[in-house]
């Protein structure tokens, strides 16, 4: 059974309806604190007086199609198959995808959502095929900070995140990288012009390698996210000021710059 976790927000008219965030199996694609997105966009929601509601779907639980926004982690090698596994044999989340419903989807989920990828042990496993993406191990993992120019257009600010991966991904014409990488490895695919890519866009499917969570460390993602669930531009969107975010930037971002 899916449990909702209220995010104790109230209504602020009776015409508003609760947005109604899903968090895609949190206790096997969990292990990196990814599930901390789904606060941050029910926060930044509550914030703009909008109710918000967190929804966990569970390995047992059929993936509902009807929810605003859906979000899923990342995660070792072991639980990412057993996602992989239960996600092939739900069509909840196609469903959800194909009426343009919103998804974040942080490294494993990345990976899951691509045509296939190889685990570390050598083995490959069939994705979803949501994302135009196909992953190889890169030989070494990637661990550390990771800054990009983002790529995806309504997003003006650098995007900052903390990568762990032994996956290395390759996009194909279907799907856009989220954004350049100025720091750490990405994708570490290279596009034409030589630089790195990181992440995948297609569709309403915003992919990327950065954990953090990524969304409390890039508020700009989080309400383009938001906007889209909402249906509104990005700009309709009252501005939001989180105490320490603009440090918590600062610091994050200054290896770029080291
Ligand atoms: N952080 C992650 O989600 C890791 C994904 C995958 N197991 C890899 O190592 O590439």
């Amino acid at each position: 059974m899916t449990h909702a976790e209220s995010a104790q927000v109230p209504h602020t008219s009776s015409s508003e309806s609760t947005l109604r965030i899903g968090v895609i199996l949190p206790e096997v694609l969990g292990t990196y604190g990814d599930t901390g997105n789904a606060v941050v966009l029910a926060e930044r929601a509550r914030r703009r007086g909008i109710a918000a509601e967190i929804i966990h779907i569970g390995i047992d639980d059929a993936v509902p199609d009807s929810l605003d926004i859906y979000t899923m982690g990342g995660g070792e090698d072991i639980a990412q198959e057993i996602a992989a596994s239960k996600l092939r044999n739900d069509s909840g989340l196609v469903r959800a995808l194909n009426a343009g419903r919103p998804l974040l989807a942080i490294c494993a989920s990345l990976q899951v959502l691509g045509h296939w990828y190889e685990d570390a042990r050598g083995q490959q496993v069939s994705g979803l095929g949501l994302l135009d993406a196909t992953t190889r191990p890169q030989g070494a993992r990637s661990i550390g900070e990771l800054v990009c120019e983002p790529a995806l257009e309504g997003l003006t600010e650098l995007l900052t995140g903390f990568e762990n991966h032994g996956g290395g991904t390759t996009l194909g014409p279907d799907a856009r990288p989220l954004g350049r990488v100025r720091f750490g490895n990405g994708n570490t695919t290279l596009d034409i012009e030589g630089a790195t890519q990181e992440g995948a866009v297609q569709g309403s499917i915003i992919a990327t390698y950065m954990h953090g969570p990524v969304l409390a460390r890039n508020p700009q993602l989080a309400d383009l996210l938001l906007a889209r669930a909402m249906g509104v531009e990005l700009a309709a969107l009252a501005p939001v000021e989180i105490p320490g975010v603009k440090q918590l930037r600062a610091e994050r971002l200054a290896v770029a710059r080291s």
